[in-house]
């Protein structure tokens, strides 16, 4: 891909939220660094463990070396979720782009060039990463896990009609303002957090842009949603209903 055209001083931060990633860290990082380097592109890396048992942050430790000064590492004891981990990310980040992904490669980094171009061809305020439109999918996933994720998408969508096709991904891109604003307005976290940023920002006006994603299932390492989450998504929705 042509290098993306930014202005010179936009910086973009990765926050990466890690529980138990020891495995999938250093090639995270490697293919961050080599995608903006490739680019020209002004960039770092929070990375916001919660105390993983696995070693993560003997790992990140080296990275943070490795790339300075692109690397930093943010920690919190104890395991306090994926929604606080990306507020908590945003104090350290210095960029006026924040971008939200997974470490597991369920989000290739590849697909950041094409989130920045479209992100500059609009001026959206938010691009977000689709598995639900264009030639984006899921790969890797049973068929519980994708129903899970279907319906979630259909139950929200029927319920509040936001007009975004992917409600629960969460590979983002923010202008850092806007981000800031919605942090403030929703106090939605956990695995519900991006549905009711996606809703939250469509109520403000904000805009937001999709990109075509390919969603592959991590090869290392477990994921972390479970039941509660689902049942905690369902309310989510349901309290957003009720105040927008
Ligand atoms: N710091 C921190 N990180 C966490 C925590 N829980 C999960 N993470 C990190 O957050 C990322 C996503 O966690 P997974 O457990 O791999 O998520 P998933 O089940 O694959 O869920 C994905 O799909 C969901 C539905 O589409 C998405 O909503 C979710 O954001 C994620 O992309 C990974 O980098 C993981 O290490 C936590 O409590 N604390």
């Amino acid at each position: 891909m042509a290098p993306t055209k930014t202005t010179g001083k936009d910086v973009y931060s990765v926050i990466l939220p890690t529980f138990n990633e020891r495995q999938n860290l250093p090639i995270i990082t490697w293919l961050l660094n080599r995608t903006f380097s490739e680019q020209n592109i002004d960039w770092e890396l929070v990375i916001v463990d919660d105390g993983s048992p696995d070693g993560t942050q003997d790992v990140a430790a080296q990275l943070v070396k490795l790339y300075a000064p692109h690397v930093q590492l943010q920690t919190r004891t104890g395991k306090l979720g994926l929604g606080t981990a990306y507020v908590h990310g945003l104090q350290f980040a210095k960029g006026n782009y924040i971008i939200i992904m997974d470490a597991d490669f369920s989000h290739h980094p590849k697909f950041i060039p094409q989130m920045i171009a479209k992100q500059k061809a609009g001026n959206y305020d938010i691009v977000t990463g689709t598995r639900y439109a264009g030639d984006g999918g899921v790969y890797g996933w049973d068929l519980k896990r994708k129903l899970t994720s279907k319906g979630a998408n259909i139950f929200a969508d029927t319920v509040l009609r936001p007009g975004v096709s992917d409600l629960t991904g969460s590979f983002r891109l923010y202008k850092r303002d806007v981000l800031e604003k919605l942090f403030q307005s929703t106090d939605i976290r956990g695995f519900t957090m991006q549905m009711a940023l996606a809703v939250t920002a469509k109520s403000q006006g904000f805009s937001i842009a999709e990109v075509p994603i390919s969603f592959v299932d991590r090869v290392y390492g477990d994921s972390k949603l479970g039941g509660e989450e689902i049942v905690e998504y369902a309310k989510g929705v349901l309290q957003l209903w009720w105040s927008t």
